[in-house]
């Protein structure tokens, strides 16, 4: 097991990556990366690969083509790389049947580096006594439970599958708190899917969007909010805005033309009839998932830590 304070600069890193079942490529050519320490949101469509690539990265699955670095090792079945992953799976399987102690003594059994105060300090501090059965538990503590289990495996990367899933919205939110609680106390890295992006503004830091398997963004969301705006203004100046920035959507009135454009400059020079304001994620995100087509961006600022 090394647990050397150096850690490599990048946690993830894909080249090439493709998976296929049977007769459905369901990753195809995927390059992406994560800066070690990053908070990065994978999001994309039902179907869009996001599990796939989730179980690739934690050794579940071979991938079919491509290499994948993970904490700066090929990922494979190699027990030191894995033990610095925590895997939260989209089912949370957790057994019903068993106490929250019984959680914790399983986790204990099977992980080395298991922190059993940190478990318990976390437990008693939600409000989740040891001895609750699982399967009485409601969904947020189930959640929680989980989520404990995955952190007291004092993890350098941790993977979680759509961890808010059928969690209401106050229960969203306490868990993406107690997560990131968790990384501003120590250098974790997260990668989490989710199909709800208003949840993942104020906590992500790094966008990867999965659309048909391949990758259509990955990168700095901060950068990536700056570098596009919406604009809107007369249907008839569409032509001369077309020349002047990429425009990845749009929709069209007999009047009024509203898009999603990208911009090379923080203030682009355009006809004062255009008005221009910032997009925010889910906005980004959704122009980008209309258009399936619009690939990864070749600006190189964008797809760099
Ligand atoms: N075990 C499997 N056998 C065959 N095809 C599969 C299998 N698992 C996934 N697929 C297919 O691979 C593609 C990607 O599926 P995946 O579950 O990775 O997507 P996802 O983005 O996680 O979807 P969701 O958001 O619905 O969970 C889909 O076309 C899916 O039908």
């Amino acid at each position: 097991m090394k647990t050397g304070t150096s850690r490599p600069s990048t946690a993830l890193e894909t080249a090439g990556l493709g998976h296929r079942y049977r007769q459905t490529w369901a990753l195809r050519d995927c390059a992406l990366h994560i800066p070690a320490g990053r908070v990065a949101a994978l999001v994309g469509p039902n179907g869009a690969g996001k599990s796939t690539l989730l179980h690739i990265v934690v050794g579940l699955l071979t991938p079919t083509t491509g290499n994948v670095d993970v904490l700066g090792e090929p990922v494979g079945q190699q027990a030191a790389a894995l033990s610095r992953v925590a895997f939260m799976a989209q089912d949370k399987p957790l057994y019903e049947g068993f106490t929250v102690a019984d959680i914790l003594r399983f986790g204990r059994h099977l992980n080395p580096q298991w922190d059993n105060g940190l478990a318990e300090n976390r437990l008693n501090a939600l409000g989740i006594a040891l001895k609750s059965k699982v399967g009485k538990l409601s969904g947020g503590q189930q959640a929680q439970v989980a989520l404990t289990a995955a952190i007291a495996k004092r993890p350098h990367l941790i993977v979680l599958d759509e961890p808010l899933a059928n969690l209401d919205p106050l229960a969203r939110n306490e868990v993406m708190r107690s997560l990131m609680t968790e990384v501003a106390e120590t250098e974790i890295t997260v990668l989490l899917s989710s199909h709800v992006v208003s949840d993942l503004e104020d906590t992500c830091d790094w966008l990867i969007l999965l659309n048909g398997g391949r990758v259509q963004l990955c990168g700095d969301i901060e950068e990536l909010l700056s570098s596009h705006r919406m604009i809107s203004g007369p249907v008839e100046l569409a032509d001369r805005l077309l020349e002047e920035v990429q425009v990845i959507d749009q929709s069209r009135t007999a009047r009024q033309l509203t898009c999603v454009a990208r911009i090379q400059t923080s203030e682009p020079v355009l006809h004062p009839d255009w008005s221009i304001s910032a997009v925010n994620l889910e906005q980004l995100v959704l122009a980008y998932l209309r258009r399936p087509n619009v690939g990864v961006l070749p600006h190189p600022n964008l797809a760099s830590a």
